[in-house]
């Protein structure tokens, strides 16, 4: 069993998925900001939810390129340990943000081939974390997809990263195993219908991360 794998579990919307994920061995709880997506919480509703997390488990809040006046505010009534940018926001604009509101920053970047990691080192002194997904299709992410993971062998990583898109209890130990990561992130794989997670699935993606 590996002790230090990290876990995120994203788009949870409900108390009872949000304590399945905690009770579960979750790290991370992700809560989704984006109108567009099935996961989107207001920021009153997100902030009820953090408010439910215990210490030791970080909270993620996820945007997609939101200006600055709306990040502001989204971290002032969430209060996330983490805020996760999952659009096309630039070094610069998450460092001058980062500085700012003092928040850890993650970058989500949608992998098409062994080129996006070798762009992703622009990234550095801007983030604290990389995510590598599947490229955007539909929504920027949470769309299910997995991408080529031998990509990411042997590559030289310069930044801490984790691994998301397209994971489910199913895929999950592979992953770890074929890519060598220490934090797996995943979200529509633990639902029954978009938006709605399941929280045996939940608990399954646990216990095979933790296993494998
Ligand atoms: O979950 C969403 O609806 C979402 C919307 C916009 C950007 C990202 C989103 N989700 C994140 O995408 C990755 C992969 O998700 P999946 O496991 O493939 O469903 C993950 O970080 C989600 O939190």
């Amino acid at each position: 069993m590996s002790q230090s794998t990290q876990i995120k579990i994203c788009g949870l919307s409900t108390p009872e998925t949000l304590s399945a994920a905690i009770g579960a061995g979750a790290t991370h709880v992700g809560l989704v900001h984006f109108e567009p997506s099935p996961r989107h919480l207001s920021l009153e509703d997100a902030a009820r939810l953090r408010a439910m997390v215990p210490g030791g488990v970080k909270v993620v809040l996820l945007t997609v390129n939101a200006d600055v006046a709306t990040t502001g505010k989204a971290i002032e009534l969430v209060k996330p340990d983490v805020i996760q940018f999952h659009g096309n926001e630039t070094p610069e604009w998450i460092k001058v943000v980062r500085e700012k509101t003092k928040v850890e920053a993650w970058k989500a970047l949608g992998v098409k081939d062994a080129q996006t990691l070798a762009n992703s080192a622009r990234f550095e002194g801007a983030v604290d974390r990389l995510l590598f997904d599947a490229p955007a299709k539909g929504l920027p992410g949470g769309n299910g997809e997995t991408f080529r993971w031998d990509v990411l062998k042997g590559f030289d990583h310069r930044i801490p990263w984790g691994l998301a898109g397209g994971l489910t209890p199913d895929n999950v130990a592979d992953a770890i195993r074929e890519t060598g990561t220490d934090m797996v992130d995943a979200s529509s794989g633990l639902e029954s219908a978009p938006g709605v997670k399941d929280v045996d699935k939940i608990a399954a993606f646990c216990k095979a991360a933790f296993e494998a």
